[in-house]
């Protein structure tokens, strides 16, 4: 099965949750995110920590922005410019009312974007998938601006957030993917990728 043909599935599988069991595996990664870092990535008080903005059926809500700065992180998200796929920008969050709709339906910090390398400085990054394979494959949404924006980044601190459905064992892959070093899902939280 090529990329396409699996992306369609999850999207597919992702629109046929309900409202409620949709609410309830959020709940859960809400809290796996929130109790942080046990049994997850080493991270220190204070890091900080890249996320994303979840929109439509991706796994998480803007609780997990939330619960990780009550737990005292900085958290750093993804602005999507104009033009074609390029590097990702990065902005602070600060807060629900900060956030504006930007490109795609995203929501994104209306503040102005860190430098460029800002990323450099994220003990972890929370990365948006549509499955993720067991050596660490990703599948994302198919415009490789993660791809594009992390492949300096040490695999430890990459964590691909999906359903446990979404966690498979072998995703088609291409030399531009950059590995996962963890996945994290409602239903067993965090688990290292790409060991075996
Ligand atoms: N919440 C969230 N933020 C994110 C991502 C994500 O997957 N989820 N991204 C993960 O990379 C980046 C944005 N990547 C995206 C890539 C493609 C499309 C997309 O829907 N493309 C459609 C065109 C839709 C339109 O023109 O309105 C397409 O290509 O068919 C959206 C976002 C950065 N921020
Ligand atoms: N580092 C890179 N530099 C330039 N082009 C790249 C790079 N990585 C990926 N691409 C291009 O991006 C396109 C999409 O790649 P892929 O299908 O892996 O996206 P994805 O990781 O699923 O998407 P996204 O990161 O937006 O969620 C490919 O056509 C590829 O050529």
């Amino acid at each position: 099965m090529d990329k396409a043909t699996w992306r369609k599935l999850a999207l597919e599988r992702r629109d046929s949750l309900s409202p409620q069991v949709k609410a309830s595996l959020d709940a859960s990664i809400v809290t796996w995110i929130a109790n942080l870092p046990e049994g997850g990535p080493r991270v220190e008080p204070g890091a900080a920590i890249a996320a994303y903005v979840p929109i439509g059926s991706e796994p998480g809500t803007t609780a997990m922005l939330e619960v990780l700065r009550e737990g005292g992180f900085r958290v750093l998200l993804p602005k999507v410019a104009a033009g074609p796929p390029a590097p990702l920008r990065w902005a602070w969050y600060d807060g629900p009312e900060s956030l504006h709709e930007g490109r795609f339906g995203l929501l994104e910090p209306s503040g102005d974007s860190a430098a460029p390398d800002v990323l450099g400085d994220a003990a972890l990054i929370l990365v948006p998938a549509l499955s993720v394979d067991r050596h660490g494959v990703r599948l994302g949404r198919g415009a490789g601006y993660y791809d594009r924006s992390i492949p300096e980044v040490d695999t430890d601190k990459l964590v691909a957030v999906v359903f446990d459905d979404e966690l498979v064992d072998e995703l088609p892959s291409d030399d531009f993917d950059v590995p996962m070093g963890w996945s994290l899902t409602p239903g067993e939280g965090f688990r290292r990728l790409g060991t075996s």
